[in-house]
């Protein structure tokens, strides 16, 4: 039964590689990279970006706690469809609760879910700063920023690791890359 959720009428593969780590730390980079690394093999995939959610199906949305909650959650249930219609289902959302993660993997459980931790240290993540927003954090303009006024708990029991602080972004996409075509078989 589980199998058969997974692939779909054309026999491809379904699974959910949700990506966890601090702002800045490269889980868009990796899945953006992945996805073209994963296309050119034949295998369909699709990116979930925290980001782009924000912009439409949960433009509702803050970052309290709970807020952030009903994100992942949502993420989850899209998530789920895509990867019941075959795909692999690439999410990149900082998902900074370590409770709100094992709802993920238990609602996920069927559908091929990994915990894949981007894990790139949090003054790394800052001096990289890609969106401005760490700075942004530490001025106060931005409130309840993760990493700074807002927990992240790092995973204790990662499907895998990513030490993008570390890495260059190739080898930490073959690394991927890797790991999902061994999921897959
Ligand atoms: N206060 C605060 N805290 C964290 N992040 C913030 C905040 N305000 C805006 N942003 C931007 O929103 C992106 C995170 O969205 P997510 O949906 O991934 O967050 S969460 O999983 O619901 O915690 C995150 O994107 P990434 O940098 O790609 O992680 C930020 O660009
Ligand atoms: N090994 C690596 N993996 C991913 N990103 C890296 C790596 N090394 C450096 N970077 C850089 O770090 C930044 C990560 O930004 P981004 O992918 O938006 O992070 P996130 O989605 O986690 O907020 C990018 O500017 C990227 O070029």
């Amino acid at each position: 039964m589980k199998e058969l959720r997974m692939v779909d009428a054309d026999g491809h593969r379904g699974c959910v590689m949700w990506l966890t780590g601090l702002p800045g730390a490269g889980k868009t980079t990796i899945c953006r990279q992945t996805e073209r690394e994963l296309g050119r093999l034949g295998i369909r995939s699709v990116t979930l970006d925290g980001d782009q959610l924000r912009q439409g199906l949960c433009r509702d949305l803050g970052y309290s706690e709970q807020d952030r909650q009903e994100n992942l959650r949502r993420a989850a249930e899209v998530a789920a469809m895509f990867a019941a219609a075959g795909f692999v289902v690439l999410v990149a959302m900082i998902s900074p609760m370590r409770q709100a993660r094992d709802q993920i993997r238990q609602r996920l459980q069927d559908d091929g879910f990994a915990e894949i931790y981007v894990d790139c240290p949090l003054a790394l993540c800052e001096q990289r700063d890609p969106k401005g927003l760490y700075r942004k954090a530490r001025s106060g303009e931005v409130r309840d920023f993760t990493g700074i006024d807002a927990v992240y708990e790092q995973p204790l029991n990662a499907d895998l690791t990513l030490k993008t602080g570390h890495q260059s972004i190739e080898v930490s996409t073959e690394e991927f890359v890797a790991f999902v075509i061994r999921h897959l078989t």
